[in-house]
């Protein structure tokens, strides 16, 4: 992938019809569903990642998508802004809508879908160049603006992502001067500058250590006010604190969603309670 490629993407962002083999999710009644995952298969060539998944996506809150490495969080998440399209020989089938909309098809606006729904990476990816630009980039790839307005968008991102008052005397300085911490940080505000509706979080603070961690959670719980937000993660701690519906997905299939405190106070499936628990995975 090209640094425009990354660029591109990181700016980019449900229930009825479950196939028979599939778990019924009954959870989330009144909620609105701002994505709905419908009978979703993923290949990686002739591989099957994604064996057929059903899954709401409600808005404005966190659903954390955890399970067992190479379960398929991360090409679930990837589907979500159309990521896979960026590589030949990978396919989605199914249906996911976002607002009604199929974001499966052909006939998609992918510069469209990923201003709409953002994308942050495990390892932070600040691109080569300063700040400010990090965050004017986005912005200008999808509008054109005045320099005072993107001065205020990109000082309203970065205060958005708790980074402004550490970074408001150094706009100018490489993104990549920055500590782990901030530069994530900064990929958030990338995102948010473009003004998303959906989030979605690849193991954000998986490169990241606890102070920086904790900044993370709370910028999520505050930004859920605002957005819909997937977050794979592998800590458990951090699916429980930061989200409010939590799928568990095993070998390519989704197990079982549920409200968080329920999949972790009294999971249905044997599974789902043995990898909570730390039994595998
Ligand atoms: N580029 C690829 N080409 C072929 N197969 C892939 C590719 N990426 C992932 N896979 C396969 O798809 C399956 C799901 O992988 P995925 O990365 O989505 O899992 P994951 O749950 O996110 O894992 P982890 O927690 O280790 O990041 C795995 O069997 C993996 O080997």
């Amino acid at each position: 992938m090209t640094s425009t490629d990354v660029a591109r993407a990181a700016m980019i962002a449900p229930v009825p019809a479950r196939s028979a083999a599939q778990p019924k999710v009954h959870v989330g009644a009144g909620q609105a569903e701002k994505i709905t995952i419908r009978d979703l298969k993923f290949f990686y060539g002739d591989s099957l990642a994604l064996k057929g998944i059903d899954l709401p996506i409600y808005e404005r809150k966190v659903t954390a998508f955890i399970g067992p490495s190479g379960c398929g969080k991360s090409t679930l998440l990837r589907v979500l802004n159309r990521m896979y399209d960026l590589y030949p020989k990978q396919r989605a089938e199914g249906e996911v809508l976002l607002d009604g909309i199929d974001i499966l098809s052909p006939k998609l606006d992918l510069n469209l879908l990923r201003s709409r729904v953002g994308m942050v990476f495990q390892k932070p990816t600040p691109f080569p160049m300063s700040i400010y630009d990090n965050i004017a980039f986005g912005v200008r790839l999808y509008e054109t603006i005045s320099k005072s307005e993107l001065d205020g968008r990109v000082e309203a991102a970065l205060r958005r992502a708790a980074l402004w008052n550490e970074v408001k005397d150094k706009l100018d300085a490489s993104g990549l001067s920055l500590s782990g911490g901030q530069q994530q940080r900064l990929c958030i505000a990338r995102s948010i500058a473009v003004r998303p509706e959906v989030i979605l979080l690849d193991e954000p603070c998986s490169a990241l250590d606890p102070i920086s961690t904790a900044k993370i959670e709370e910028l999520i719980d505050e930004l859920k006010a605002d957005y819909t937000i997937a977050i794979v993660t592998h800590n458990m701690q951090q699916a429980s604190r930061t989200s409010e519906y939590t799928a568990f997905m095993y070998l390519g299939e989704l197990v079982e969603f549920g409200e968080t405190e329920q999949i972790f106070m009294s999971p249905h499936d044997r599974r789902t309670q043995d990898y909570i628990t730390g039994r595998f995975g």
